[in-house]
């Protein structure tokens, strides 16, 4: 082991350490003008880089260019600025050990007692959609040094990442130096930045991997580019919450967002109580199941579940408060306390349906101001907007125990009607088809086994979650009620038997899609033939557990 650690007799106690000579390197200039004029008013030495210093001079604040500290020019286009002893043993020693005093004073180098540093933006550049090669040059090599080192020596170097700290370290200032916890956090602070930095790095090459660049690159068994799954999973998101419990009372809970993401975790809440754990979990089924229609939609969610989902003629006047009230018309008893997602502009009209009925959530994209006024009124009632450009995960992550698994998302992407197989049956007229593909995306939202009926654009009876297709059918049916007769169905996977299918017809259902595949498909087209039934097979899948 190298150092002296065996000897913890040789570390004097540092509480506070005053401020007296700070080193400044910052992208992101927020702030700086004023921060440095309290630092020079205490009476602080600023060594700082290139463009910040010059910010700072031209603020009228004395400052020293860290090229006469290190005595080496700032070089290769500032790929090496702060890289060397003079600076890193000026913040890596440790002034509590007599060793290291007594060295830095043979090497004529002066200590850094506060560090401030933020780091190239990389992920803003990503974001920008830049060349490789200019990506690549936003990539932070003396920044993350510098603020691991002095994160490393936090007994005697405060380090700051985010203009966030500026008044923290004024107060400090205030009171004589930076005390110990806080010098302690702000290392703990410094370092989940450097490796949320890095993980964005690192993600951005798997992605670059991945995506087929790895031609370009000599792969090394890195990726494996034909699976589309980098070999390695970075998962870059910042605690945005903590939650007051998760899915029950004695659980403990917290979210945490993307930074790229534009999902329900960037929603933006406008009215109501806090968010729990559970209202996250249904706004995202609710808005995933919205969002499947092109045409103005409604998803009611209880459960991770729709109790009702609808879609409008996107002609139709107030198409929104319509679809919402076909959906809510599916299962008034199990829409009480449930999550609203509307993929369009929530109107008045929406609106004053909504009001009357208790609702946990209503997302969507945005509310008209009347709407929003009015719903305000209800403050149980949590209301937010959907960032714009709403999209699911590339990805698809689950957690098991001892890992993650990963899935590309469910889409329609490329759904084509016409290439369904008539099974059984007459083929459909245009509005049957209609309902039976509404019937087929709508069933996609329910967990498996999913049993979905539909009429006019709207679920009238939904089976969900159940262990056998059977028991799923017997509870669609049940739910739509009289409605069952004239239906159509749709089943997200293949009847196994006939047993399943033979309920929906006894109920009635006119029409019934599924993706085909069973065994025994043909004992399942006989009944369907028997009763008469237009049947298609889709070809397709799709579970949701
Ligand atoms: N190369 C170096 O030695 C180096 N030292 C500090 N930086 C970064 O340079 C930026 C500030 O540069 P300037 O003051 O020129 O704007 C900061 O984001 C800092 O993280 C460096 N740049 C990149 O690696």
């Amino acid at each position: 082991m190298s150092g002296p650690q065996h000897d913890p007799s040789l570390y004097t106690h540092r509480d506070t350490v005053p401020v007296t000579r700070a080193l400044i390197s910052v992208s992101d200039k927020t702030g700086l003008v004023p921060f440095v004029q309290a630092l020079a008013a205490a009476g602080v030495e600023i060594v700082s880089t290139g463009s910040t210093a010059k910010t700072i001079a031209e603020a009228g604040v004395e400052v020293t260019e860290v090229s006469s500290v290190t005595g080496f020019p700032e070089s290769l286009d500032g790929r090496v600025k702060t890289l060397h002893p003079g600076v890193h043993a000026g913040i890596l020693a440790d002034l509590r050990l007599e060793s290291h005093r007594h060295q830095l004073e043979q090497l004529g180098i002066r200590g850094f007692d506060l560090v401030v540093v933020n780091l190239y933006p990389f992920r803003e550049t990503v974001a920008s959609g830049a060349a490789s090669d200019a990506v690549i040059e936003q990539i932070d090599i003396g920044g993350p040094a510098l603020v691991r080192a002095s994160a490393k020596n936090f007994a005697n170097v405060a380090i700051v990442v985010s203009p966030d700290r500026y008044t923290d370290i004024e107060a400090a200032l205030a009171a004589g130096g930076t005390a110990l916890d806080v010098r302690r956090r702000l290392a703990a602070e410094a370092f989940a930045h450097t490796a949320s930095y890095d993980t964005a790095v690192a993600a951005w090459f798997a992605e670059q991997l991945a995506s087929g660049d790895a031609a370009t690159i000599a792969d090394g068994g890195v990726t494996d580019a034909a699976a589309g799954f980098p070999t390695s999973l970075h998962v870059d998101a910042d605690r945005a919450a903590t939650l007051r419990y998760g899915e029950n009372s004695h659980q403990q809970a917290a979210i945490y967002t993307r930074t790229d993401g534009r999902g329900i975790a960037q929603a933006i809440q406008l009215h109501g109580k806090e968010m729990s754990y559970n209202n996250y979990v249904d706004a995202d089924a609710a808005v995933r199941a919205a969002f499947d229609f092109a045409e103005p939609a409604v998803a009611i969610i209880k459960h991770a579940n729709p109790c009702g989902i609808a879609v409008a003629d996107p002609d139709a006047a107030d198409a929104i408060a319509s679809a919402h009230a076909k959906a809510h018309a599916c299962d008034p008893v199990s829409a009480y306390g449930g999550v609203i997602a509307a993929n369009r502009t929530v109107t008045i009209a929406m609106a004053e349906t909504v009001k009357d009925i208790f609702t946990e959530v209503l997302v969507a994209p945005a509310f008209d101001d009347d709407a929003l006024e009015l719903l305000q009124t209800k403050k149980n009632l949590r209301l937010l907007t959907l960032p714009e450009g709403y999209a699911r995960e590339g990805v698809e992550l689950r957690q098991i125990s001892g890992g993650f698994l990963a899935q590309s998302p469910d889409t329609f992407d490329g759904l084509d009607r016409s290439a369904w197989t008539l099974v059984s049956g007459e083929a459909a007229d245009e509005a049957t088809l209609d309902d039976l593909e509404f019937a087929w995306k709508a069933c996609r939202s329910v967990k498996s086994n999913a049993i979905l009926l539909a009429h006019d654009g709207a679920s009238v009876g939904v089976g969900m979650g159940q262990v056998n297709r059977v028991d799923s059918c017997h509870l669609a049916v049940t739910r739509a009620g009289d409605r069952a007769a004239g239906s159509v169905a749709a089943s997200d996977a293949f009847f196994p038997f006939a047993d399943g299918l033979e309920v929906l017809l006894d109920a009635g259902v006119a029409a019934v899609v599924q993706p085909g595949g069973s065994v025994r498909d043909a004992e399942v087209i006989e009944a369907a033939q028997k009763a008469g039934v237009t049947m298609y097979f889709t070809g397709e899948r799709h579970f949701f557990h």
